[in-house]
């Protein structure tokens, strides 16, 4: 039990953390501070927060606990609101898709890394944003990525681990690197073929009647196309090298599939969707 958290950046990650802890107990006091005022005051109305402040360096005051649940690419300029207030002995850390470049903007932001910064990465999301879209339940049996770097203090870590434990998460550590080049291909890499099937799609002379008769595939395949546009293009950004790999991985791939049909050769196509249904029913099971 600690017995101040503040949330910078109160959408749907960062209410929905707020939510869980709440009900875990975890927290005395929830602040909140948001760049869009009208969240703040949702998030008030909703009790998702107990207060707010207009700004950052009052909303961290006395806090134990700092989350920063905004986009990636808002964290450097945070930091540097914060370099002069926020206290040694504060805990920070932030849920970013992201991580090596947030440790960077961290960093930059402060003029050194704070030894009580805990990057961490819910794997746990939905396409919608917004503090509307916050549920307490979101992290209930899900995965939690812990990427502390050299000097980051071990206390902070098990604080910051008790608190994902709280909302229900499993926390694990991996190296940082690691972190941003599996995520590129299992997150990050999806995200961006289903934001690219559907622009390119609706580009299409008749794309309304495409969309009409659209079946159950299409949907589960677009679904996260319906995601946040700002926070993508920040992982975009910030993941450029990782997810540029796993892109060339899978144009590769696609131009082998592109190659079969060409050729008709069925033997071949057999083979890759006999592959891929074996592959996802074991890891889906
Ligand atoms: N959406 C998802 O499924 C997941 C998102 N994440 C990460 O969580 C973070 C937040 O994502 P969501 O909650 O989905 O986004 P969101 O759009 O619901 O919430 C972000 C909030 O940050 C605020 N904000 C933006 N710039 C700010 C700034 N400069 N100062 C203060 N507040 C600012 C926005 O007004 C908004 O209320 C992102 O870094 C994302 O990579 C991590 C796991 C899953
Ligand atoms: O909506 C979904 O299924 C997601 O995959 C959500 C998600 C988006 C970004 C993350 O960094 C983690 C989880």
């Amino acid at each position: 039990m600690i017995e101040r958290l503040t949330l910078i950046g109160v959408g749907m990650i960062g209410g929905s953390l707020a939510l869980a802890l709440r009900q875990g107990g975890f927290c005395g006091e929830i602040v909140g501070y948001d760049r869009d005022i009208q969240a703040l005051q949702k998030a008030l109305e909703s009790g998702v927060i107990d207060r707010y402040a207009e700004d950052p360096c009052a909303a961290v005051s006395g806090a134990e606990v700092v989350v920063l649940a905004t986009p990636v690419r808002a964290v450097e300029a945070i930091c540097r609101t914060l370099r002069d207030c926020l206290a040694e002995e504060t805990v920070l850390t932030d849920v970013g898709s992201v991580k090596g470049d947030v440790v960077r903007a961290v960093v930059a932001g402060f003029g050194r890394l704070p030894q009580n910064f805990v990057p961490g990465h819910p794997i746990a999301g939905k396409e919608r944003s917004g503090i509307e879209a916050a549920s307490a339940d979101l992290f209930v049996g899900r995965r939690v990525i812990l990427t502390p770097v050299a000097g980051t203090s071990a206390q902070a870590q098990r604080k910051v681990r008790l608190l994902w434990e709280c909302a229900g998460s499993v926390v694990e550590d991996m190296a940082l690197e690691h972190h941003d080049e599996v995520l590129a291909a299992t997150s990050h890499l999806p995200h961006l073929l289903a934001f690219t099937l559907v622009a390119s799609l609706s580009r299409l002379g008749e794309s309304d009647e495409i969309f009409r008769y659209a079946a159950g595939g299409f949907r589960d395949f677009t679904r996260i196309a319906s995601s946040d546009p700002i926070m993508w293009r920040d992982v975009c950004l910030s993941n450029r090298d990782a997810i540029l790999n796993a892109l060339n991985h899978f144009e590769h791939d696609l131009q082998g599939l592109s190659e079969a049909i060409a050729a008709g050769d069925g033997r071949r196509l057999l083979e890759l969707f006999s592959n891929a249904k074996r592959s996802r029913d074991r890891f889906c099971h």
